[in-house]
């Protein structure tokens, strides 16, 4: 069945040459004076080849995850050797789009079924021109070779960890690549889950392709599975080559596995041992084995003796990013019809949202009911809209970074493979978040409105309408922006710490004129107080006159007197929308901006 995948794909696994991926000397420092431990990994070598499933052992912090990074191509900076693919310096680029790369946290959309999981990310990773039933095919393939059956139409957040890791394989197979890395594709399973997927894993390899993978601590049944062994000890390879001939070597430089005991455990005993001394002779034997392949090469002498010094030439992201498959508005529209499904089915970001919204509107319609139209109730009134400007801004920035906590992971993977381009990605994110953002305050001013008792004039619920609109546009995007740029809790610390302060400058707690002169300029930058000032105008102003009054004296009768004594005097409230909506452009650049940072940091 994996013959049929390789079938079916264009440029498929069948019309390539069998690989040989060879590295020597392979060292990777930290950068910085300040690290205690610089030399991360140093002078490696050893080989794959297509047809082959070859694991990366070694003890806990001997760099197999950093050399598997280095191998892939997702760490570059800081590396140097030498990376030969059939005999030829690696092009990297071509090597990012000949290969994949699963982390062991590989991240993915909860709440998407595996079907359309595996459904986009053929939209996305598919050259343009492969027909709608090419893709099925594919997927109906990919789902028969993992056994993904039974799960199909489960959603992501659902499915069990081993379906997880097949599903991870299952999203990576889709371009066929002929050459695999994974990153602890056992862990978290129990040991016949691990047998299963390190199975898929042998039959993929043994199809024609080459297949890396970190493991930890492998049972003697698992070992069996492997074709090659890389084992690493402190940053340097002990021993890389076939695993029928693992042993003996151990043995040849004084290390003999006792009889019965477990190959994976013996090796990674030899590798614990404080430091590399006793082992000086395998990792001498090791080198000296690559260097003896280095004089027999058929590759031009000038070539073999090419030195990739990676971090000079790749800093910037795009040299890593393998170019899209699809079109710009192609992507646009699997992302965008992506981001509305997953919405749709977020019972706390969006349907608790839309529900709060409802809820606490009605609250404060019976909290404040009917008192715009009473002078004697003037004061409650405008802590009422104030109430309104708090829960509509906070109601969306918070539930934002939520949803954007879940996004970045993949987001950053799926760019970094190649799937679409920021600004599609962008875009997507911007129009798919629209409706929410105009629901929530629609529904809520619509209800607060009329149930406070606000003047039924319909320019005046316009006004309000939109300086709710664009309150909750503007909390969203605090929130989406600290979301992609801040880890989790200090993103729900640092919204409320500095939205909150900004609120002291809106003119609600104190009158702009009584203010510091020092402090004055920051009205002008606080959001709050043109969505304050906007709101008061919109009902207070425009010529509304006199309130009715039902007792026998009410202080603030005269509406253009109370918003004199609020320093709001003048029917412009176009110009408060027209400074929020620059604020909310501002926001737009700085969550493009935060997206450029997201991706840069990732590297
Ligand atoms: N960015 C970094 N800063 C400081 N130390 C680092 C960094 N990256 C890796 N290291 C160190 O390099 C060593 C190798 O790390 P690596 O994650 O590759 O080990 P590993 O063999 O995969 O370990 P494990 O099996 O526990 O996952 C560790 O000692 C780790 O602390």
């Amino acid at each position: 069945m994996v013959d049929n995948i390789a079938a079916s794909v264009p440029n498929g696994l069948g019309k390539t040459p069998p690989l040989e991926l060879l590295f020597r000397q392979v060292c990777y420092k930290l950068k910085g004076p300040k690290q205690s431990k610089s030399q991360i990994l140093n002078e490696t070598c050893g080989a794959f080849q297509a047809g082959r499933l070859t694991a990366i052992l070694g003890p806990s912090g001997a760099g197999k995850s950093t050399l598997l990074n280095v191998l892939a191509g997702f760490k570059v900076s800081g590396v140097t050797g030498q990376f030969l693919i059939n005999g030829q310096p690696r092009d990297l680029l071509a090597f990012r789009k000949m290969s994949s790369y699963i982390a062991q946290n590989f991240v993915m959309l909860s709440l998407l079924t595996v079907q359309e999981t595996l459904r986009v990310s053929a939209d996305l990773k598919l050259p343009t021109g492969t027909s709608t039933l090419q893709k099925q095919q594919i997927l109906d393939d990919i789902i028969e070779v993992l056994n993904l059956h039974s799960c199909r139409h489960t959603l992501v957040r659902d499915i069990s960890g081993g379906e997880h890791k097949r599903l991870s394989i299952g999203i990576e197979l889709i371009t066929n690549p002929p050459i695999m890395f994974f990153d602890e594709p056992t862990s978290g399973l129990d040991s016949v889950a691990s047998y299963q997927v390190m199975c898929y894993l042998q039959k993929l390899a043994h199809n024609g392709r080459i297949v890396v993978c970190v493991v930890h601590q492998p049972s003697s049944r698992l070992m069996q599975l492997f074709d090659d062994v890389l084992v690493l000890a402190h940053g340097e390879m002990l021993y890389a080559g076939a695993q029928c001939d693992m042993l003996d070597s151990f043995q040849a430089a004084g290390f003999r596995c006792p009889q019965y005991y477990n190959p994976g455990d013996f090796v990674l005993e030899v590798g614990s041992e404080s430091s590399n001394q006793r082992c000086e002779t395998l990792i001498t034997q090791n080198k000296s084995k690559y260097d003896i392949l280095q004089s027999f090469s058929s590759a031009p002498a000038d070539e073999q003796t090419a030195f990739i010094e990676l971090s000079k030439s790749s800093t910037a992201s795009d040299a890593l990013r393998p170019k899209e498959q699809v079109g710009f508005w192609y992507q646009l529209s699997v992302l965008m019809l992506r981001h509305l499904r997953a919405m749709s089915r977020d019972t706390i970001a969006v349907q608790l949202r839309v529900a709060m919204h409802i809820v606490v509107a009605l609250l404060l319609g019976v909290v404040y009911w009917q008192i715009g139209n009473d002078a004697a109730k003037v004061i409650s009134n405008v802590s009422c809209m104030f109430f309104i400007i708090l829960f509509v801004f906070s109601g969306n920035a918070m539930p934002s970074i939520l949803l954007c906590l879940q996004d970045s992971p993949v987001f950053i993977r799926e760019y970094y493979n190649g799937w679409y381009s920021l600004k599609a990605y962008y875009i997507s994110k911007v129009l798919a978040d629209l409706p929410l953002q105009l629901i929530c305050p629609t529904l809520f001013i619509s209800i607060g409105f009329f149930m406070t008792g606000q003047p039924p004039e319909l320019g005046r619920f316009a006004m309000c309408w939109s300086i709710c609109v664009l309150t909750a546009f503007i909390g969203h995007f605090i929130g989406v922006i600290a979301g992609t740029l801040l880890p989790m809790q200090l993103a729900i610390f640092i919204v409320p710490s500095i939205s909150i302060p900004f609120l002291l400058f809106s003119g609600f707690f104190i009158r702009m004129r009584e203010l510091s002169w020092f402090l004055r300029p920051i009205c002008d930058v606080s959001f709050f107080r043109y969505i304050f000032e906007g709101l008061m105008r919109a009902v207070y102003g425009y010529g509304r006159g006199d309130l009715p009054c039902h007792q026998d004296f009410c202080f603030h009768k005269s509406s253009e007197q109370f918003l004199k004594y609020f320093d709001m005097s003048g029917d412009s409230v176009n110009e408060d929308i027209l400074v929020l909506g620059l604020f909310l452009l501002v926001l737009l650049i700085a969550f493009n901006l935060s997206l450029h940072v997201c991706i840069r940091r990732a590297l």
